[in-house]
């Protein structure tokens, strides 16, 4: 395999009135070809930052980031070329033009040859399964359709590598299922991504490795399940219960990091940490409001992951 992304020691400052701030500090990551990639954080955490340093957009305060082996201070215009990205929510769609015209608007930018245009808009309509809307307005679609369109449009230029910021924003569940089988398709084909997603069940479905930044540091690095098992301290149960009174179930303070989820009153999952010595007296304390139907240790999921990581940001 071979390195398309080499970040080592980056860094990036913002001057602000109050002085200056700090979005990333001495980050180092490493990417393969043909890798999904996955950075994870909670707002503010350096994400877009690093996307932007990394698309040529922004300059590193300091350290050094190659792409494809160029630089991304001295070479930008060798990446530009093989590069592309879409932001997740991103307006910036001609409303009135349709998708087909939209599409012709971009291969002239991109100095695609009038004669190779019409193939090239069909095959990419046809990836993102707009080919049927090709010529409907604009402003006429839904968000996952506009989404759709703007993964076409980033792929015009025959993309190596391509940036993917929250790419699934906003869609509903059906709009960003499909989406994701389009990135999964375009990871097949061999492109490289780099994904940021705050919904951690796509990040694990999608990405083949896993940053966690946070404070714009990268804390933890690897593949969805070697993130999983780094929580090797962390003891989630599951308990399913019949339970008459929910409410004094809320107000209890007994248990760590309580979750509940209803199935159908009087049935009800909860989620709670703890010591697998005390479950026991966990499952007896219970059962003085409740039926305890069942309980198990839960397997860590990378949203278990995740808030176990990223705690005491969350708790600031
Ligand atoms: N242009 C700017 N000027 C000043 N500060 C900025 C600027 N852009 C980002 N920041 C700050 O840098 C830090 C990192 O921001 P960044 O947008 O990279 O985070 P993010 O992880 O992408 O967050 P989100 O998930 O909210 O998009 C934040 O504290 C942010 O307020």
């Amino acid at each position: 395999m071979s390195k398309i992304i080499e970040v080592n020691g980056l860094s990036r400052t913002y001057k602000l009135k109050e002085g200056l701030k700090t979005a990333l500090d001495n980050v180092s990551f490493e990417v393969e070809k043909g890798e999904v990639f996955g950075l994870l954080g909670p707002n503010g955490a350096g994400k877009t930052t690093t996307i932007k340093i990394l698309t040529t957009l922004l300059l590193p305060t300091s350290g050094e980031v190659k792409i494809f082996g160029y630089d991304v201070v001295s070479d930008s215009n060798k990446i530009r070329d093989k590069i592309n990205f879409v932001y997740g929510g991103e307006k910036g769609v001609y409303g009135r033009l349709t998708a087909k015209e939209y599409m012709h608007y971009f291969c002239t930018l991109y100095k695609i040859k009038n004669n190779n245009q019409n193939d090239l808009i069909n095959n990419l309509l046809t990836l993102v399964q707009l080919h049927e809307a090709e010529n409907q307005k604009i402003h006429t679609f839904s968000k996952g359709m506009i989404q759709r369109l703007h993964i076409a449009r980033c792929l015009i230029n025959n993309p190596q590598l391509i940036f993917l910021d929250e790419p699934t924003i906003g869609l509903d569940p059906l709009g960003a299922k499909l989406l994701r089988d389009i990135v999964k398709q375009l990871s097949e084909k061999g492109i490289t991504i780099i994904l940021t997603t705050h919904y951690m069940q796509e990040a694990d479905e999608l990405c083949d490795r896993i940053a966690f930044i946070r404070g714009g540091k990268i804390t933890l690095i690897g593949k969805p399940d070697y993130i999983k098992k780094s929580c090797n301290n962390l003891n989630l149960f599951e308990a399913t219960l019949s339970i008459n009174d929910i409410e004094k179930l809320q107000k209890e303070n007994f248990f760590r990091n309580l979750s509940i989820k209803t199935i159908k009153e009087p049935y009800y999952i909860i989620n709670f940490e703890a010591n697998e010595a005390d479950i026991e007296f966990i499952m007896k304390y219970l059962s003085n409001f409740a039926e305890v139907l069942d309980i198990k240790k839960k397997e860590i999921s990378l949203e278990d992951a995740y808030i176990f990581h990223m705690r005491e940001v969350i708790n600031k």
